[in-house]
Parts: C-alpha cells; structure tokens; sequence
C-alpha cells in the first residue's frame, strides 16, 4: 500500500469517528497528516463529500500551498492545513464544525480563555495554567488570509485555532494526539460556555 493510500485509511477512519460525534455535520470538516516535510507534502482528505463515508481513495496529497500534487480535488481548507503543519511542525491537523468553539468564539471574539481545570493537561497544558487562551481569527474563503492570520496569533503551547462562525482547527504529533486535545479542549469549551449560563 502506498503511504498516501495509508494515509488515506487512517484519514477516513478518524473522519468517521468525529462524525460519529457530530462534529463532522454534512460535508463538514477536513483532517490531514503530513507525508513529507521537506518539500512539505499532506495527505488531506478531498473536498466536499460526507466525512462519514470516506474510503483510503478519498484522499489527495498536496504542496505547501494546498495545491493537488496527486489527483483529485482537495479540501477547500487544505492551504490552512499546510500552514499550521508548517508553522507548528504538527503532523496532523484536524478541522471539525463543533459548535461549542464557534458559540466560544461569539463569546470572546478576541480569544477564548481557560483556567484552572484538570482538563487542561488533556490539551497539553498545566492544570493550574492562570490562563490559557485560544486564538480565535475572523472567517474567510482565502486560505493565505487565514494562514497570515493564524500565524500571527501563533504559540507553540497552545495548538488550537478557531475560525470565528465556522469551526475549530487542532493540531499534534499524529491523528490520535490531536484527536485526544479536540476531545479535552471540546469539553473545555463546554464548560466555560456552561458558567456563563449559570452566572459563576
Ligand atoms: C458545510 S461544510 C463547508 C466547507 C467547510 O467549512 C468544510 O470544513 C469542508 O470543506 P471541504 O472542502 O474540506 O469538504
Ligand atoms: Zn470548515
């Protein structure tokens, strides 16, 4: 099996995994891993269909830019996807429609901030951290826009961004990693959306 194909495998069956939990609405979402880092090459998954029902085929590999290396149409997000990988040296990245970090974003469109909680650790950081916050940047369709963007608000600590009225990126070393820092940050924002509501 190739490395893209493998990829591909390990992409769909993550994919069906976040829509399981409904994080992956409709044609929502777009997650990739990295092939190579010099050139950077990505495997991402291909634009537009149901992240629910990916096969290994449903992958396309792509350049620094996002550009198609291989054949196929990649995700329309994929230049933001290299981006992170090439800043944060991450080796994938995952892109869901939860909505808990869009309804977050509304809250504090300047960053979203966490302390002092034990989940903290799952998102790679201290439990009694006095203050995380996650970068939050305006929506657009221009993947370099956001790529700028990104990387301006960029710290190695925190490997979350999320994209105002649209969605949440999270990055690591593999598809588990950051799949385990989505699922705590996830419940992060959860809950700090949670003592709004009851005033604490
Ligand atoms: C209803 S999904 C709108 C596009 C989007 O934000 C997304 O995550 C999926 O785009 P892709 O090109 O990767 O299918
Ligand atoms: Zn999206």
């Amino acid at each position: 099996m190739t490395a893209l194909a493998e990829a591909g495998r390990a992409l769909a069956a993550e994919a069906a995994r976040y829509a399981g939990m409904g994080w992956m609405r409709g044609t929502s979402g777009n997650l990739s891993v990295v092939l190579d880092r010099d050139p950077l090459r990505l495997a991402v998954t291909a634009s537009g269909l149901d992240k629910g029902e990916l096969t290994e085929t449903d992958v396309v590999e792509v350049d620094a830019e996002g550009g198609a290396v291989s054949g196929g149409v990649p995700s329309a997000e994929a230049g933001l996807h290299a981006r992170i990988a090439a800043i944060s040296g991450a080796g994938a990245v995952v892109h869901v429609h939860a909505l808990a970090p869009v309804l977050a974003a509304q809250r504090w469109p300047g960053g979203v901030p966490l302390r002092d909680l034990e989940m903290l650790k799952g998102f790679g950081r201290a439990a009694h951290d006095d203050l995380v916050t996650v970068p939050v940047i305006d929506n657009g369709q221009d993947m370099r826009v956001l790529g700028e963007a990104f990387q301006r608000g960029y710290r190695a600590d925190t490997p979350a961004l999320i994209v105002a009225r649209h969605g949440i990126y999270v990055w690591g070393a593999d598809l588990r990693e950051a799949r385990h820092r989505l699922e705590c940050l996830e419940w992060l924002l959860r809950f700090t959306l949670g003592t709004i509501l009851d005033g604490s």
